[in-house]
């Protein structure tokens, strides 16, 4: 049984062309799968769909062997947890208190969150090094800061699932390498990770399952090598790029030409 279950899937918003269809593909815990694809081909959309954030026009989500659509809001919460590109208004919350919410599904509806759902965070901060940022207004962190405050918040919600839209994106070179490095260890810790990403190098460098969106919308999955030829990327990102192989380094690498 497979924890995720993607079948004959498509979407389009109202009014809009077919973004994607039939995608199909299945995630077992301690797998990770990262996405690909050009700007705007509908990444953040699969992942909103795999969230139950948006309905899929067609085609099935099950998780555990249970449609997404049979989930109560509580249960998936305590399935899956999602770390948006974007939050729109963070508010003024205490970094801790802003990440306690992650607790949220398993707590009743009055319960306050107490002493355990603290203690969770303070782990959870300390294992992103954001002790510091413990008592800081989320609204006054960097971009970067509040990513990995965001990441956070996601694993004391304590998923199966923990889906990342461009966990990245917002990162200098260290800390990008920190949150591939978690992503790694919540694989070996059982955790299924899916993250959007528009380096290639961090699926070489990861290693696991690829899931590249093709400019036709097209999506496939497979295994880095066999996915990531340098004849598809330079087709998906349109560019001449190179890819070498670094022996130091023992995986291809993906370099852009000069100018
Ligand atoms: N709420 C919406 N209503 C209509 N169209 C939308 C909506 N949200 C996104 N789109 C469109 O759907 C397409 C896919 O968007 P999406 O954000 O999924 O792409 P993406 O692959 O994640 O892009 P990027 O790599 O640039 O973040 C884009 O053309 C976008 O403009």
């Amino acid at each position: 049984m497979s924890l995720l279950d993607v079948s004959h899937l498509a979407y389009h918003y109202p009014k809009q062309a077919v973004l994607f269809q039939d995608i199909n593909c299945q995630l077992q815990a301690g797998q990770v799968l990262t996405i690909l694809g050009p700007n705007g081909i509908g990444k953040s959309t699969l992942l909103k769909c795999l969230m139950g954030l948006l309905k899929p026009t067609s085609g099935t989500i099950s998780m555990n062997n249970v449609p997404l659509a049979k989930q109560s809001v509580k249960q998936l919460a305590q399935l899956v947890a999602y770390v948006p590109q974007h939050v729109p208004d963070p508010g003024s919350l205490t970094v801790n208190d802003y990440v306690v919410t992650g607790r949220t599904p398993y707590m009743s509806f009055a319960q306050a969150p107490g002493a355990e759902e603290y203690a969770r965070v303070e782990d959870a901060l300390a294992q992103l090094g954001l002790t510091q940022l413990a008592n800081r207004q989320v609204n006054t962190l960097s971009g970067g800061q509040f990513q990995l405050v965001t990441i956070a918040k996601a694993l004391v919600q304590e998923p199966q699932l923990v889906i990342l839209d461009e966990p990245t994106a917002a990162l200098d070179f260290g800390r990008q390498r920190q949150v591939l490095a978690l992503i790694q260890d919540l694989a070996q810790h059982h955790f299924a990770v899916i993250h959007t990403t528009h380096n290639p190098n961090h699926a070489f460098q990861l290693g696991h399952m690829v899931g590249l969106f093709s400019p036709d919308g097209s999506f496939e999955t497979g295994t880095p090598d066999e996915l990531l030829t340098e004849e598809r990327l330079q087709q998906t990102y349109q560019t001449p790029l190179k890819l070498i192989y670094e022996p130091t380094l023992g995986r291809m690498i993906c370099e852009l030409p000069s100018f």
